[in-house]
């Protein structure tokens, strides 16, 4: 990707990770909610993806949009997802279809299909357990949050359907800096690394996809998400796996 990149939601966790390892590899412009504590090395906005105006502004000659910014909470009400998360998306879908953005790339959440553990936790977060979700399945949310993940997702289907934008969304399990989550098993079975955060994203700006939804977790041994279409469309190859680690400690290197 050759083009300017706009990272919605840049102040953010994921934001963080993508901005630590792809900080050289592309032409940012980066959407903050607020202004930044210090002054970003990249070209920078600050406000609302609700605010019309200002997304036409911050998708003019973008070639690509990451979308991270919204209400990341799993209990997060109602009125928030439907504003930050729905509309919000909506927005920025329309700027980015009137500027001819190539590509948009969704931070949607394991919490879109969280009602598929249900019957089968925890064996499923287990590593000797095969059970998978690819990606081909339906959504089944386990929150609000959850929901306005699948709206996004299925918002990213009709403008791919009705304009061509190539859409990626990138169900994104728990990323945690520098170790796994400890004593969480769902946590552990789901975590995304920083550094596969960022080389993840840097495969949705690279590969050659029409509409996909792909898991976003590392190469853990436990895992219910299969990341075989995430290696297969996107040419991910993870580095971590939870596995390696004995709480805060990496004991092994796996991978
Ligand atoms: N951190 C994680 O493990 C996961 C995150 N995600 C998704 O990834 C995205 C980023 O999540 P995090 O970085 O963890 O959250 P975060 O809360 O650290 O970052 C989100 C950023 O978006 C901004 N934001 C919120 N509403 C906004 C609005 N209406 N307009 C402009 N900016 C707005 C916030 O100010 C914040 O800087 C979210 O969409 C979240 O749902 C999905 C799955 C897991
Ligand atoms: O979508 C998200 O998922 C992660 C993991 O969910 P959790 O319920 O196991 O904590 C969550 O940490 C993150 O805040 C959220 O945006």
């Amino acid at each position: 990707m050759d083009d300017p990149v706009l990272l919605t939601g840049a102040g953010g966790r994921v934001g963080g990770a993508i901005l630590d390892g792809l900080a050289d590899e592309y032409d940012w412009r980066l959407l903050y909610h607020s202004q930044p504590a210090t002054e970003p090395d990249a070209e920078f906005l600050v406000g609302d993806v609700t605010d019309a105006e200002l997304m036409a502004e911050a998708c003019e000659g973008v070639g690509a949009v990451i979308h991270l910014a919204g209400d990341p909470r799993p209990d997060a009400p109602w009125d928030s997802v439907l504003a930050n998360n729905i509309d919000g998306t909506k927005v920025l879908y329309d700027a980015a279809v009137e500027a001819g953005v190539e590509r948009f790339v969704f931070a949607s959440s394991n919490h879109a299909v969280g009602h598929y553990e249900t019957d089968r936790k925890p064996d499923l977060y287990r590593a000797d357990d095969d059970f998978r979700l690819d990606g081909t399945e339906l959504p089944r949310p386990g929150n609000f949050y959850g929901v306005s993940k699948a709206a996004g997702e299925t918002l990213g289907r009709f403008y791919h359907d009705e304009h061509g934008i190539k859409v990626c969304n990138v169900r994104i399990g728990n990323l945690t800096e520098g170790h796994p989550p400890v004593d969480y098993e769902r946590g552990q079975a789901m975590w995304l690394s920083h550094r596969d955060c960022a080389h993840l994203h840097a495969r949705t700006l690279e590969a050659d996809y029409e509409y996909e939804i792909v898991y976003g977790i590392s190469d853990n041994d436990r895992k219910y998400y299969s990341i075989e279409r995430a290696k297969a469309v996107l040419g991910y190859e993870p580095m971590d796996n939870s596995a390696d680690f004995d709480g805060r400690e990496r004991v092994a290197d796996g991978n």
